[in-house]
């Protein structure tokens, strides 16, 4: 069945997705905030800010922010995570009823929160959640990839789950909204650590053992907020760990590199027009962790590094120097 869906959101993946539901015969608009990319996407097909060098499907349409009106059976949510909270105030009632998915990953900084929390706090909504091991380039070039797609009711994950799914996208419903969150969103710091050790020139030693021990951080805050065990072991789980911690397209491990390299994180942003979520993820989490103490040692020292700014390799060292213990805890 046709749906009529407007993706919230123009970076690059709004515009993969976007590309995704089109090719899936569904009615799309992309809504964007800069006009270059309106006009870019509607005169030549291709995203000329965000996805450069990629051809669009001819039939995807896309609109500013400001267009609109509500109008659409399903929204598909891909603002930034410190920019969900303005956006979503913006359009307000238009939002309002609408089968909402999110496929923006991270925690808001000033008020600890998961975007399916900020959706439920400010319209009072359950939304659903599409996450898992997935760059924007790979999919809008139409190479296979895998995700999971939460929602409360294992319904509404299966609803989307088909209107999502085609031969070179296969989605996997599951019910653990909060788990997926936590997944999508803590993998990013700790993609960060990795590329830090890449960027001191450690090895594949010390990347093995940052995503395994990261696991055990994801898995041990997950828990605490509600998440389900088995989601830490799947497609937003390890998957996405894995996809982020060792891909070169991944931004927050580039963004790792660069630290890992010498630069400054500061600098690092000043020049990026593309968004690393674990940047800001890392200050929420951390403060998270000693709210509702849970024991982060790689995410504390991420933050320590861009935040405080103490030099990495200190870092590694206290790291390896903690108190030696048991490893299943
Ligand atoms: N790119 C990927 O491969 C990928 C894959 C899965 C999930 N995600 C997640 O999708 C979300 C969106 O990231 P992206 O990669 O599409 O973005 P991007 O880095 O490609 O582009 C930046 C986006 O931020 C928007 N933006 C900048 N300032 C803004 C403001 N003041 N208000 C509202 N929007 C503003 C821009 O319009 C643009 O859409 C992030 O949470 C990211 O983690 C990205
Ligand atoms: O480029 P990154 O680091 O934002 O990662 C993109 C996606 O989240 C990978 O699944």
């Amino acid at each position: 069945m046709q749906e009529v869906i407007a993706v919230i959101g123009g970076g690059s993946w709004g515009t993969a997705l976007a590309n995704l539901l089109t090719d899936n015969g569904h009615k799309v608009t992309l809504y964007v905030r800069e006009y270059e990319v309106v006009e870019s996407i509607n005169k030549n097909s291709e995203n000329s800010v965000f996805l450069k060098g990629i051809k669009l499907n001819d039939s995807l349409n896309c609109k500013q922010f400001d267009d609109f009106d509500g109008n659409c059976d399903k929204i598909v949510w891909v603002v930034p995570t410190q920019f969900t909270r303005d956006t979503i105030v913006k359009f307000g009632e238009k939002l309002i009823k609408k089968n909402i998915i999110v496929a923006t990953k991270g925690i808001e900084i000033e008020y600890k929160k998961f975007v399916n929390e900020i959706f439920e706090e400010i319209l009072g909504i359950d939304v659903s959640v599409i996450s898992g091991p997935s760059f924007a380039k790979e999919v809008a070039k139409r190479m296979p990839t895998a995700v999971s797609i939460a929602s409360k009711d294992i319904n509404k994950a299966i609803e989307w789950q088909k209107i999502f799914s085609n031969k070179y996208f296969r989605c996997y419903a599951v019910d653990d909204v909060i788990g997926v969150e936590v997944c999508g969103s803590l993998k990013n710091v700790i993609a960060i650590a990795t590329g830090i050790s890449d960027g001191l020139g450690f090895g594949h030693n010390a990347r093995a053992g940052i995503i395994t021990r990261g696991l055990r951080e994801i898995t041990r805050l997950g828990l605490k907020v509600g998440g389900k065990l088995e989601t830490f072991m799947g497609l937003s789980g390890v998957g996405d760990l894995v996809l982020t911690c060792t891909g070169d397209l991944s931004r927050n491990r580039t963004v790792g590199i660069k630290i890992g390299i010498g630069e400054k994180a500061e600098d690092i942003l000043k020049d990026m027009k593309m968004v690393a979520e674990g940047v800001f993820t890392t200050k929420a989490v951390y403060e998270l962790s000693k709210d509702i103490d849970v024991e982060m040692p790689i995410t504390e020292e991420v933050y320590k590094i861009i935040y405080e700014g103490k030099e990495p390799i200190k870092s590694f060292y206290d790291i390896m120097e903690r108190p030696l213990k048991v490893e299943n805890i």
